[in-house]
């Protein structure tokens, strides 16, 4: 479980933090979402005990794991030392620290470049390697900050699905993307965070209530877009009255873009 309340965090003028309040539970993947600058890396900082908030606390049950944006890796040394050093940190000895390694490189497609330094690997296997170093030592709490940025497609889904499995049996994950649609994969609650505050939390079905979808309807000579929360519903009652032959259908639902879009241009 993490509760972070009332963070507040000043850099001469600027709020770097401003009141941030999240509460994640154990099990849950909270995607924390929002624009550069929103103060969610420095809420990671703080989280993890990097940095001192100058107001307000954050309750934290076990370890916790960060992955940060900047990669943060010894070029010089191995993968394999990469994680003995970081499973070596966390407590993990002899033939416990063997099997972590083993199982981490498996899950992150990473069993092929172990014995390789660091410095040589391809960007995406260095971003690997970050993520593995975090997830190895199973820690009760995982701060993932853009693991998949600059991914390819199947990183990113090692990566997702390691840290859906983390979320299963038990990790409390706090997961910053702005790739939205990683969210739905991940099955993870949403939190919208703005100049330094959460300013929407939900499961990404409550936030996207009543937000715009839509319905287009190809005919012979015409067209018809209707712009509406529930572009199925509006889609069925269209097919029921219309008594020319329909050419296309193109139905958008709302999507957690537009969210993200309506709470960034709200006042
Ligand atoms: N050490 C620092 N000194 C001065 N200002 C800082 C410092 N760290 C962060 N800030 C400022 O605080 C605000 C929040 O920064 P932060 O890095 O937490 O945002 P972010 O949401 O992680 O952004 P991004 O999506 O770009 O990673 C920004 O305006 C940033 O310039």
């Amino acid at each position: 479980m993490l509760s972070a309340n009332g963070l507040i965090k000043r850099y001469g003028d600027i709020a770097a933090l401003d009141g941030f309040d999240l509460r994640v539970e154990a099990g849950e993947i909270a995607g924390l979402v929002g624009h550069n600058g929103a103060g969610k890396t420095t809420f990671f900082d703080i989280a993890a005990g990097l940095i001192r908030p100058d107001a307000g606390d954050v309750a934290i049950t076990g370890e916790v794991g960060m992955a940060p944006q900047q990669l943060a890796l010894y070029p010089s040394v191995t993968v394999r030392e990469t994680l003995r050093l970081f499973g070596g940190l966390a407590g993990l000895r002899g033939r416990a620290l063997t099997a972590a390694i083993d199982a981490t490189a498996e899950e992150l497609a990473l069993t092929g470049v172990l014995d390789r330094r660091v410095g040589v690997l391809s960007g995406g296997q260095q971003r690997r390697t970050q993520a593995a170093a975090a997830l190895l030592p199973r820690p009760g709490v995982l701060l993932l900050d853009e693991p998949t940025a600059g991914a390819d497609p199947e990183t990113r889904a090692a990566l997702l699905a390691a840290v859906r499995r983390r979320a299963d049996d038990g990790a409390t994950v706090v997961y910053c993307t702005h790739y939205l649609p990683e969210l739905a994969e991940l099955r993870a609650t949403v939190a919208v965070a703005r100049d330094g505050r959460v300013i929407a939390r939900g499961t990404g079905a409550d936030l996207l209530k009543g937000l715009p979808g839509e319905v287009r309807v190809v005919l012979d000579d015409d067209e018809i877009t209707i712009t509406t929360a529930d572009p199925t519903a509006a889609l069925a009652d269209l097919l029921r009255d219309l008594d020319r032959p329909v050419r296309g259908i193109d139905i958008r639902q709302p999507s957690l873009d537009d969210l993200y879009r309506e709470l960034s241009h709200a006042a």
